[in-house]
């Protein structure tokens, strides 16, 4: 979507449509104060001309408690309409919020490479929160500004037109300037919301790697890089404010002039005997009302224009599609899962191809080692079986079935990937294995645990599945993740399995551990081992060596192993000279 282009609000009203219950009590809750101020200035006009008159005391005292009641009602009325204002603006925002999370969570895999997740957050919750207040107030504040606004005039016309038409114009007038200069301000909202943008993603990534830039030495580097970011926040701040500020401005210089104007009609009036003392005080009471309504308006247009960039922004991250597609079908054939690759062809980017040409198919139950050097495209293999990624070409079959026509959550319940990073949430060590189902007893997950060797291990933590892990993965080491990962996985029982082993040594115990575990899991699926040490692939059936995304290799591991001239024997006799050291 272009930066300029028109943005409709009428999406909104989605989001209204929802507390449309709450809107209609907000709207007569305001409106009972709108009244309460209108009718005050004549109470006490009233009170004034008695007065003047001499007239009677009890009157006097009547007008007076009238007064009283009706302005102690005036301000509860303003208080449940701020309470309920803010309620309103709270339960529209968080569903937009939640609506923009679960978008971006089923955006593809290319969007979220280019985002950082700092960004993201401001995107969410930064664009959202801009529009809270005018999700809260706007409308009511508009319609109540203009029911004001009428009520006055209406109310000068009755008593004394040529003052009215005086403050019909400058009403007019008002409005009118807003009106013009209220686009002023939207692109440099935006622009504003941009930069802080990029200032949280940079703080974010810095944190991300904190160890990075500790032991890189590199904390005066990201300082600079942070001041550049504050500065090109506050002076985009400063220019938006700016431009904001300018209906505000024009309406004050305005209402000087009209305030001025129509007291000098009054006091001659006054003076000549045509109107009495209260309704001087009325007309000049009207008039100072007239300001509030205004600077309302005045204020809502500041509060929509900073809105209509947060509200552009994401408007414009809803209607991202993700480029990977749900199928219809969830049909997968029930046990192991056969997988086949054809002719498949794949980039992260138009101008750099990454996997040629990949074919090969493999039986249910079969396990597959994948070798190759770094960055030959091990990884990208797996990403594209889970359709993180699509296709530039070729067909995936899972279960015979074309990967791209079923549907994610079909796919993603059969298969199982463990891969060198594992994701902790913030949560028990229970939740975190389960991933917070807890339709999973802790008896089937002691039993699987039991059954991979690794009772010694939860038996070992402070409080065992109680134990409390921290969100990221600090919490557990390189070994412990790996294992955690693959109960997760066991605990899910897949059909097919792709385990992107971790190229880090673990010690001897630990890593007989592992290989009992994914023994255990590779006996009931098919499997994939993207295998970083050789030791791994001797349970395996079938190796594919993979070379700069092509496939160099791709037989019976016993048959490789036993030609002298195949690159699989190769790398096994590097790997038993490199053994010694
Ligand atoms: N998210 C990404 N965006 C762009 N390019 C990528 C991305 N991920 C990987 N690549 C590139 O794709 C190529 C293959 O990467 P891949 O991760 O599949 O290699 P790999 O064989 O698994 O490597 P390793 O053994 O280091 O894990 C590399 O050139 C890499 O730079």
């Amino acid at each position: 979507m272009p930066p300029h282009k028109q943005v409709s609000m009428l999406w909104l009203l989605r989001y209204l449509a929802a507390v449309k219950g709450r809107m209609a009590l907000l709207l007569l809750l305001l409106l009972a104060a709108t009244a309460c101020q209108l009718v005050n200035p004549q109470l006490v006009q009233r009170f004034i001309d008695t007065a003047a008159a001499k007239g009677d005391m009890t009157r006097l005292l009547g007008l007076a408690g009238i007064f009283l009641l009706v302005a102690v009602c005036s301000q509860l009325f303003t208080l449940m309409l701020n309470y309920l204002g803010n309620d309103v603006a709270w339960r529209a925002t968080n569903r937009l919020r939640a609506d923009l999370l679960q978008h971006c969570l089923r955006l593809d895999m290319r969007f979220h490479n280019l985002k950082t997740p700092g960004v993201m957050i401001e995107r969410i919750d930064g664009d959202v929160t801009s529009m809270s207040n005018f999700f809260a107030m706007f409308i009511v504040q508009i319609f109540g500004s203009f029911v004001l606004l009428g009520g006055i005039l209406g109310f000068m016309f009755a008593y004394h037109w040529p003052i009215a038409v005086a403050m019909t114009v400058f009403t007019v007038l008002a409005i009118g300037v807003m009106a013009v200069v209220r686009n002023l301000g939207v692109a440099s909202s935006q622009a504003e919301r941009e930069a802080s943008a990029s200032m949280y993603g940079l703080i974010e990534e810095r944190l991300a790697g904190i160890e990075d830039v500790q032991t890189g030495g590199n904390v005066p580097y990201v300082m600079n890089r942070f001041h550049r970011a504050m500065r090109s926040v506050f002076q985009r701040g400063r220019k938006a404010w700016m431009l904001r500020v300018v209906p505000w401005n024009a309406t004050v210089i305005m209402f000087t002039v009209a305030v001025t104007v129509v007291l000098l009609m009054g006091v001659r009036l006054y003076v000549s005997g045509e109107l009495s003392l209260g309704m001087l005080y009325l007309i000049f009471q009207y008039t100072q009302m007239l300001n509030e309504p205004i600077e309302q308006l005045g204020n809502q247009m500041q509060e929509f224009q900073k809105a209509k960039s947060g509200l552009r922004r994401s408007r414009e991250l809803l209607s991202l599609q993700s480029e990977v597609v749900d199928g219809d079908g969830s049909e997968l054939p029930p046990g192991p899962l056969g997988v086949e690759f054809e002719q498949v062809r794949f980039g992260y980017s138009q101008d750099k191809t990454v996997l040629h040409d990949i074919s090969f198919s493999l039986r249910p139950g079969e396990r597959l080692g994948i070798v190759g050097r770094t960055g030959s495209g091990k990884s990208s293999i797996s990403r594209l079986l889970l359709r993180l990624y699509n296709l530039d070409g070729g067909v995936i079959r899972v279960g015979g079935v074309d990967t791209s026509t079923l549907r994610l959550d079909a796919l993603y319940r059969r298969v199982g990937m463990v891969t060198q990073e594992v994701q902790l949430f913030d949560g028990t060590l229970r939740d975190n294995l389960t991933l917070f189902d807890s339709a999973v007893s802790d008896e089937t997950i002691l039993h699987t645990t039991d059954r991979l060797g690794l009772s010694g291990w939860i038996a070992g933590l402070p409080h065992g599945l109680d134990t409390h892990l921290q969100a990221g993965g600090s919490s557990l080491s390189a070994g412990e993740a790996q294992l955690f990962a693959l109960t997760r996985v066991f605990l899910t029982q897949p059909s097919l399995v792709i385990l992107d082993e971790p190229s880090s040594r673990l010690d001897a115990a630990t890593e007989a551990a592992l290989q009992g575990a994914v023994d255990q899991l590779l006996e009931r699926c098919t499997g994939i081992v993207i295998a970083h040490r050789l030791a791994t692939l001797e349970r395996m059936d079938t190796i594919m060596v993979l070379g700069e995304g092509r496939i160099l290799e791709y037989g019976a591991r016993m048959d490789l192993a036993r030609d002298p001239a195949s690159h699989y024997s190769a790398l096994l006799r590097a790997d038993r000279q490199e053994e010694p050291a």
